[in-house]
């Protein structure tokens, strides 16, 4: 249940409101349930991997035993066959391991997707109104994407190539102690090196995660606006944004470049001089007598054999740091908790239709707003953010990484008092009754919190405090999707999803027949549109409806709020974008719907409310006036205005 107390003191910028603070890396163990999601697979392909490589050991050991032979005078061709298997066999499992690889590396994208998608579409609405929509398509389009690299690059032959690694090791500390000594110091120096690099390759992935977030937000808005772009005549300046959010991933990129750079030849010296520090060391230890030329050989053999799967270690280092820095940001939206997170299991159902009428009080109004107040709850998070963007302490961060960076984002977390601008109230002690059967309208000037008055109803937000009832039930004790199924929104320039008509018209009921689709089309007044097309209902509406006129698309999704047929209408502004003969139509419609309803309606001509039953006036957040019209225009100077403004009085 949420906090109904009224926030007075400044707060601390919570973590999960910092797009911009620089995302968290995220950890190992973190990542290691997406890689040992299908374990069986992860241990079929580790087992392939190590067969692999004793079939890749086998080979120089044949050949040997043939060189051997030959040598000898004596041609077997049975090591020839077997040879021959053996390379055959090798070359079959390389590559049934890269496919089984490859395919659970796109398993561990779509996991990741999956894990995603689905928080995505259950954040609280508040998330959607503080983040940019195309950084989180880029989170499910773009970071998971990363995660494959984690397989693909080296990792499950390198956890293949322990095998090698480890016999090599235990014959080389066998043949000769010491050079195993000078051997094993190079090659921690160079995993400290490279393991301190890839910290860096982490937070700078990160970074350059972010800037590809940031540059496919710039992309998604410009694309969204482009009429507007276009009639502006701004398309130049638009691209030029756009281009420095591409220059800016670019340059996040060579950051992770320039740290590669370092680090392949850092782990290929390290172990190069490793191998000069054997033969120097292990020269003057032969020609000093304490061991032979042969062992010396087979421990330079050895660490041959060992530096393979060495390498490929270092290699996936790499990959596994790039991985987690995008994996920070994947993990950043899946511990935000779902909207409906402190709902509940056992809330009570209410349903305010038929004779049943569920869980509500049977005499209660169908809604009630009592002493509610509310205030957006970011605010102060957009004013800290906005201080941060503008002494560019954000681009300090994202350049720098370790120690430097820490500090960045502390620096930023810390909102001084007069940061802390608070946001005023929206609604500010706001009450009135809807009864059953109802028709309620909110009046009031733009911005008086009559579109924030239907979205505290449909539980967007909580109020800040006091309390909403449904049927006499305070509404976040009810079940929050029982609770919308009561509902029936249609919002102000209501979208329209990209689709065909019949897409849009199920989405508030899945199970209408194609009947009652064209049966609520007609009433709507949108028989023509079906019409128009031979596709009838399978007819696309284009991206966003861009097919559909303004009012076509809001009698769209009156059709749709109506073929539902939900006990409350809320309907914002729903008629705004029709000419006075659709208006007309639409209002029969509505009002044949309305009967035996409940509607709240917010409406800027108040030709379309004056017969309400009752007319809230709002201002400021504030109610100023509760009646009917003709009470109205005697008692509230506001409403006489406004109604005077639009010639009613
Ligand atoms: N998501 C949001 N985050 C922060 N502030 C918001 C948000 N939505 C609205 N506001 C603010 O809340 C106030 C009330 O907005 P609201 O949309 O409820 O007004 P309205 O009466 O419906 O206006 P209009 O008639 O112009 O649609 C405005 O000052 C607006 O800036």
């Amino acid at each position: 249940m949420s906090d109904t107390s009224t926030p007075t003191k400044p707060r601390r910028k919570p973590d999960r409101e910092q797009p911009h603070s620089g995302t968290p890396r995220a950890s190992l163990k973190q990542l290691w349930p997406y890689l040992f999601e299908d374990k069986k697979m992860m241990a079929v392909i580790i087992v392939i991997s190590i067969v692999g490589s004793a079939f890749d050991l086998a080979q120089p050991i044949l050949m040997g035993l043939l060189i051997q032979r030959v040598e000898a005078g004596e041609f077997t061709s049975w090591i020839v066959w077997v040879l021959i298997a053996v390379v055959l066999v090798a070359a079959l499992l390389s590559g049934l391991q890269h496919f089984l690889l490859q395919r659970t590396g796109e398993r561990i994208v779509l996991n990741a997707r999956r894990h995603l998608v689905r928080k995505i579409l259950r954040l609280p609405i508040a998330e959607f109104d503080a983040r940019r929509t195309g950084d989180l398509v880029s989170r499910v389009g773009s970071d998971t994407t990363l995660l494959r690299a984690v397989l693909t690059q080296g990792l499950i032959e390198a956890i293949g190539g322990t095998l090698t690694f480890v016999g090599a090791v235990i014959a080389m500390l066998l043949l000769d102690w010491v050079l195993f000594l000078i051997t094993i110091s190079c090659i921690v120096v160079s995993l400290v090196i490279v393991v301190f690099l890839a910290r860096k390759v982490a937070t700078a992935s990160a970074a350059a995660q972010e800037k590809v977030g940031e540059l496919t937000a710039s992309v998604e808005r410009a694309i969204s606006a482009m009429r507007t772009l276009r009639a502006s005549v701004a398309t130049e300046r638009e691209e030029a944004r756009v281009m420095e959010d591409a220059e800016g991933a670019y340059r996040r990129g060579l950051d992770i470049a320039a740290i590669s750079a370092v680090m392949v030849p850092v782990s290929m010296l390290a172990l190069q001089l490793s191998l000069v520090a054997v033969l120097g060391v292990g020269g003057v230890r032969v020609a000093a007598g304490e061991t032979s030329i042969a062992s010396l050989i087979s421990f330079i053999m050895f660490l041959f054999m060992m530096i393979a799967p060495l390498g490929l270690m270092f290699g996936a280092v790499s990959a596994v740091a790039s991985a987690l820095g995008a994996l920070g940001r994947i993990e950043e939206i899946r511990a935000l908790p779902d909207e409906d997170a402190d709902d509940r299991s056992d809330a009570p159902l209410v349903t305010l239709q038929g004779p049943a009428n569920v869980g509500a009080q049977p005499s209660a109004p169908a809604l009630e707003f009592d002493a509610v107040s509310f205030r957006y709850p970011d605010n102060v998070v957009r004013a800290a953010r906005a201080k941060a963007d503008a002494s560019g302490r954000f681009d300090r961060f994202v350049t720098q990484t370790g120690r430097a960076a820490r500090k960045a984002a502390e620096e930023l977390l810390t909102i001084d008092e007069s940061d802390a601008v608070e946001s005023p109230l929206v609604l500010d002690d706001v009450s009135f009754t809807v009864p059953r059967g109802h028709k309620v309208a909110l009046v009031g000037p733009s911005g008086a919190g009559k579109s924030t008055t239907l979205a505290l109803i449909e539980r967007f937000y909580d109020p800040s405090s006091g309390v909403i009832r449904m049927g006499g039930v305070d509404l976040r004790a009810i079940d929050r999707s029982e609770m919308r199924a009561q509902l029936g929104y249609v919002q102000q320039n209501s979208p329209t999803l990209a689709g065909t008509i019949r897409d849009n018209l199920l989405l508030g009921r899945p199970d209408a027949s194609d009947e009652e689709c064209v049966e609520v089309l007609r009433d709507v007044n949108l028989g023509d549109v079906l019409d128009r097309s031979p596709d009838g209902l399978d007819a696309q509406v284009g991206e966003a409806g861009v097919r559909l006129s303004g009012g076509e698309q809001q009698r769209l999704a009156i059709a749709r709020t109506l073929l539902a047929a939900p006990p409350i209408l809320l309907m914002d502004e729903s008629t705004s974008a029709l000419d006075g003969r659709n208006e007309a139509l639409i209002r029969d419609a509505l009002d044949r719907a309305a009967e035996g309803r409940s509607m709240v309606m917010i409406a800027h001509r108040l030709s379309t409310v004056v017969d309400a039953d009752e007319l809230v006036v709002l201002d400021h957040g504030r109610v100023v006036g509760r009646g009917t019209h003709e009470e109205l225009i005697e008692t509230t100077p506001l409403y006489r205005r406004l109604a005077q403004h639009q010639l009613l009085a």
